[in-house]
C-alpha cells in the first residue's frame, strides 16, 4: 500500500477538558487521504473545525483520538526537526516580523535544514530562490514583507513554505484577504506545485465555487462533525454540497456549480438563451425572488421525445413536478436578436435591456404573490410538440418554428406595406381569373382568415395550449396557390388552465392582434365592406372549428363551444350563427356576402345566407355523410 501523503486514521479534533470546561470533540472518526500530487480543499461552514482539523494534522494541538499519518508515520512519532522537514503549515499569519524581506521570509523555511547557526548556505540560497520563482515572487524579493499586499504577501509564505522542501503543504485560509484574480491565482499554483512537485496539499477555503473548480478532492466538513471526501463532481451528485450550504437565501445549483440567492417567492421562472446571458438573466431575475425552475432533459432526444409524445405531453406543465421538459413555471424569459421578451400570465412583454426586464419582474413577483396566474408559459418543447401535430391537420395548420432564410418577410408587412398587399390581391385575381379586385381581395382575406386561426385553434383545441401568433415573428412566404406558408422565429404558449380564458386570448391574439390590422390593410387598399371583411374572418373561423371538429371528435363539443363565443365577440358579433344540424358537424350561416358568386363559374360559397333552408339542408347532410365515409 502506498504509505506516502498524509492520512487521518479515526481522528477525533478538538479540545481536551480544562478547568471548568468538559472536552470538546469538533471532528469524530475521520478517515481520509491527502494524496501526493493532489490538491485537496478543505471546506465546511464558519465553525465546523477546519481550523482545528488543520492545526491537529500539523501536529500543534493531539488528536483526542486516533493518528494522523505523514508518510506512513504517525506525527506524534516523528522528531519535531524531521516533521519540520516534511510537513509546511501556513496558517493565517497577518503579523510578520517588520524587518524581513520577502527573501528573508522565505528563507525561514530553510531553519529546519540549516545548522545549529541557522545561517543560509550558498544551496539553501539557491532553493530560496527556486521557491520564490515557483510563486512568481523573484521582484519581491527585497521588498519588506510589511509593505507587500495581501497577495503577495500569501505568495511569498507560500515560498516559505517550498523552501521546507516537504512533502506536504497544509494551508489555513491562504486566500481569505486576497481578491478574485489573486485567489484563483494562489490556488492554480498550489495545484501546480502539488502536481509538478508530488506534493500532498491541503487547503482551507471559504471560496467553495473556486473549491469545487480546482480541488482534486474535496474534504467537506458538514455540520455533526462528519467528513465526506471525494472529488468535487462526486460530492455534488450525491447532493452533501448544498445539504451543508444551503440556507433561506441561498442554495447551491448543482448544475452550475453556483450558489443561487434563494428569495424565491417571486415564482419559478425559465429562461431561454445562449452563453452568458443565461446566467446573468436569472442572477438578475433571482434578485427580483424569482427561482429558475428545474429543467429534467435537454437536447436533441428531447425535442424528438417531446414531438413523438406531443399528444399525451400537455399535461406537462400540470404544476406536479418536473414534467417531460422540464418543472411548471409562471414567467419565461427569453433572449431574442434585440432583446428579451417576457411571457407571464397570458402576456408577452418586450424589454430592451436587463434592468428594465428586472424592474418589470419585480411588479409581476408581487402580481403573483397577491394572485396566481391563471395561464402558465408552456415550455418550448411543449409547444413545438403541439405546433408540429397541430401542422398535420392540413395546409392551413401548418406553422413551421425556427429561422427564416431570404424570401420570408414579417406578417407586419402585410399590415403596413400596402405596395406587398396589392401585388398579393393582384396575384390572386390573376389566379382566379377576375378582374374584379373587390372580389379577389375578399378571396384573399378569408384565405389569410383561415391561415391565422387555424394554428391557435387547433393547439387550444387539440393540445389545450393558447399560442401567441406575434406578427413580428411569424413570417410568411409568397407562394402561387395554396394556403399563405407560415413560419414562427420563436413562439411563446401557455398551458390552459382556465377554459373562460381561452376565448379571450384567442380573440385578443387572432382579432385584435392580426385581423385588425389586416382588415385595416384591406380597406386602404380596396373599397371593400368590412361587413363583407368580417363576415369571411367568421366563415374562416367556422371552417377551422368544422375541421377540427371533425379531426379531433372527442374534442368536437369544446370546438363548437369556443367558435360561438369567439364568434359573440367584437367585429365577429352578427356576422352569422354557427349551427350544429348534427353534434359534431358544425356550419355556418354567414349574414354578408362573401362575392365568391362572382368569379368565373363560382356559384354560392357553402355559407351563402342566400341557400335556402331545404337546400342547405341537403347540402348539410351530403357534407355530413361525405365527412363520415372519409373518416
Ligand atoms: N481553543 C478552543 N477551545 C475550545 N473550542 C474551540 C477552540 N478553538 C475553536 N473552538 C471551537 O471548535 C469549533 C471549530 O472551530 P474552528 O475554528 O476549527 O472552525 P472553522 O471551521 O475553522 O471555522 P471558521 O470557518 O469560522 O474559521 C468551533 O465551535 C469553535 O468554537
Amino acid at each position: 500500500m502506498d504509505d506516502r501523503g498524509l492520512r487521518l486514521d479515526g481522528v477525533c479534533a478538538g479540545y481536551p477538558a480544562r478547568r471548568g470546561h468538559g472536552e470538546r470533540r469538533v471532528l469524530d472518526g475521520l478517515d481520509a487521504t491527502a494524496a501526493p500530487g493532489a490538491l485537496t480543499v478543505l471546506i465546511g461552514p464558519n465553525g465546523a473545525g477546519k481550523s482545528t482539523l488543520l492545526r491537529t494534522m500539523a501536529g500543534l494541538q493531539p488528536a483526542l483520538d486516533g493518528r494522523v499519518l505523514i508518510d506512513g508515520a504517525a506525527i506524534e512519532s516523528v522528531p519535531a526537526s524531521e516533521l519540520a522537514r516534511r510537513l509546511a503549515v501556513v496558517l493565517t499569519e497577518r503579523d510578520l516580523p517588520a524587518l524581513l524581506t520577502a527573501r528573508e521570509l522565505a528563507g525561514l523555511g530553510r531553519h529546519p535544514h540549516t545548522g545549529f547557526t541557522g545561517r543560509l548556505s550558498a544551496a539553501d540560497g539557491e532553493i530560496v530562490t527556486w521557491a520564490l520563482e515557483a510563486v512568481h515572487a523573484v521582484h519581491l524579493a527585497d521588498r519588506p514583507v510589511t509593505e507587500l499586499s495581501d497577495g503577495e504577501r500569501q505568495r511569498v509564505l507560500v515560498a516559505r513554505a517550498l523552501a521546507q522542501q516537504p512533502s506536504a503543504i497544509l494551508l489555513d485560509e491562504p486566500t481569505a484577504f486576497l481578491d478574485v484574480t489573486s485567489r484563483v491565482a494562489l490556488m492554480g499554483l498550489l495545484r501546480r506545485l502539488a502536481r509538478e512537485r508530488g506534493l500532498a496539499v491541503v487547503v482551507s477555503t471559504h471560496d467553495l465555487e473556486l473549491a469545487l473548480r480546482v480541488a482534486d478532492r474535496i474534504w467537506l466538513l458538514a455540520p455533526g462533525g462528519l467528513l465526506h471526501a471525494g472529488t468535487p463532481e462526486e460530492l455534488t451528485a450525491r447532493g452533501v454540497i448544498g445539504a451543508a450550504f444551503d440556507g433561506d437565501d441561498l442554495s447551491f445549483d448543482p448544475a452550475s456549480g453556483v450558489f443561487v440567492l434563494q428569495t424565491g417567492s417571486g415564482g419559478r421562472v425559465r429562461v431561454t438563451a445562449d452563453d452568458i446571458h443565461r446566467p446573468l438573466l436569472e442572477r438578475a431575475l433571482a434578485r427580483e425572488g424569482w427561482r429558475t425552475a428545474a429543467v429534467r432533459r435537454t437536447g436533441e432526444a428531447a425535442v424528438r421525445s417531446a414531438r413523438c409524445d406531443a399528444g399525451a405531453d400537455s399535461g406537462a406543465d400540470s404544476g406536479a413536478g418536473p414534467g417531460p421538459d422540464g418543472e411548471a413555471v409562471e414567467l419565461a424569459v427569453r433572449r431574442t436578436g434585440n432583446g428579451y421578451v417576457a411571457a407571464f400570465d397570458g402576456d408577452v412583454i418586450r424589454f430592451a435591456t436587463i434592468p428594465e426586464l428586472a424592474a418589470w419582474s419585480r411588479h409581476a413577483a408581487d402580481t403573483l404573490r397577491e394572485t396566481p396566474p391563471t395561464l402558465r408559459p408552456a415550455t418550448p418543447l411543449t409547444v413545438s410538440g403541439a405546433v408540429s401535430d397541430v401542422s398535420t391537420v392540413g395546409g392551413y395548420f401548418e406553422l413551421g418554428i425556427g429561422e427564416v432564410e431570404a424570401g420570408w418577410r414579417p406578417l407586419t408587412d402585410l399590415f403596413t406595406d400596402t405596395g406587398v398587399l396589392e401585388k398579393r390581391i393582384a396575384d390572386v385575381a390573376e389566379r382566379l381569373n377576375t378582374t374584379e379586385t373587390r372580389v379577389a381581395a375578399s378571396i384573399l382575406f378569408q384565405g389569410i382568415a383561415a391561415r391565422l386561426w387555424s394554428p391557435p385553434l387547433g393547439a387550444a383545441i387539440a393540445h389545450d395550449l393558447l399560442i401567441d401568433l406575434d406578427p413580428g415573428r411569424i413570417h410568411w412566404q409568397a407562394a402561387p396557390s395554396g394556403p399563405l406558408p407560415l413560419r414562427a422565429t420563436g413562439l411563446d404558449g401557455w398551458q390552459v388552465r382556465d377554459p373562460a380564458r381561452v376565448t379571450e386570448r384567442l380573440h385578443h391574439t387572432v382579432v385584435t392582434g392580426l385581423l385588425e390590422p389586416l382588415a385595416a390593410a384591406f380597406q386602404a387598399v380596396v373599397k371593400i365592406a368590412p361587413g363583407l371583411l368580417w363576415g369571411n374572418a367568421a366563415s374562416a373561423l367556422a371552417g377551422t372549428v368544422r375541421t377540427l371538429a371533425r379531426v379531433r371528435p372527442e374534442r368536437s363539443d369544446t370546438a363548437v363551444t369556443l367558435g360561438r363565443e369567439l364568434l359573440d365577440l367584437g367585429p365577429l358579433r352578427d356576422t352569422g350563427e354557427l349551427a350544429e344540424p348534427a353534434p359534431g358537424h358544425p356550419f355556418f350561416v354567414r349574414r354578408s356576402c362573401c362575392l365568391y358568386y362572382r368569379l368565373p363559374g363560382g356559384g354560392k360559397c357553402g355559407d351563402c345566407a342566400l341557400i335556402a333552408p331545404g337546400t342547405r339542408h341537403e347540402q348539410w347532410a351530403r357534407a355530413i355523410r361525405e365527412s363520415q365515409g372519409a373518416r
